[in-house]
């Protein structure tokens, strides 16, 4: 009985600390959510012609998007896998090309410029290699950048809204 009990405290212990961490991740995803627009829903069929029609691509609307531009602050955000990088089997060989890294130098030339992807900020940095940039990993968990200056003003920011978060997620493991 004596083992029982000890046992039944100690998973106790884990439900309240895995609690905690249901609790403090809600919290967390809560004032997530309150600063996301939602994400809307794939339309399909007719809808997804109207969606289409709605929503040009930039290449074949550049007029648009320049008048859209005028006298606003440009800022770029890339996604990095399947935009910079062609989709691969294995994610460790995911590389860039040299041009498209030539690309994104002359982009952040003109524009500050970000890399937001789902990879911790280490793996795409490595990918991508360009220190005039802002990099944000984890799905925005930790943002840093940029460590060079370019041509544009750009504030160097370090931002790691999930670092309160750490020992909770370290104690549960997940
Ligand atoms: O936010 P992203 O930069 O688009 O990252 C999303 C995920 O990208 C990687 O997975 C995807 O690309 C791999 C390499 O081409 C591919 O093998 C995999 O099937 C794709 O889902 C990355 O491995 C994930 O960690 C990212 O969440």
């Amino acid at each position: 009985p004596r083992r029982a009990r000890d046992c039944r405290k100690a998973s106790l212990g884990r439900m309240d600390l895995a609690t905690s961490a249901v609790v403090m991740a809600g919290s967390l995803l809560d004032s997530m959510k309150a600063s996301s627009p939602r994400h809307a829903m794939s339309p399909t069929g007719a809808d997804q012609e109207e969606w289409i029609e709605n929503h040009p691509s930039a290449l074949e609307w550049f007029e648009g998007v320049l008048a859209a531009a005028e006298g606003k602050q440009i800022v770029m955000f890339l996604d990095y896998d399947g935009t910079l990088s062609p989709i691969v089997e294995d994610p460790d060989r995911a590389v860039m090309t040299e041009e498209m890294r030539e690309a994104v130098r002359g982009v952040a030339q003109h524009f500050p410029t970000a890399i937001v992807s789902g990879r911790c900020r280490d793996k795409v940095f490595n990918f991508v290699k360009l220190e005039e940039l802002y990099y944000a990993g984890s799905h925005g968990m930790d943002i840093k950048g940029p460590t060079k200056v370019s041509n544009h003003k750009a504030d160097e920011v370090l931002c790691q809204p999930a670092t309160k978060f750490l020992p909770v997620i370290q104690k549960v493991g997940v």
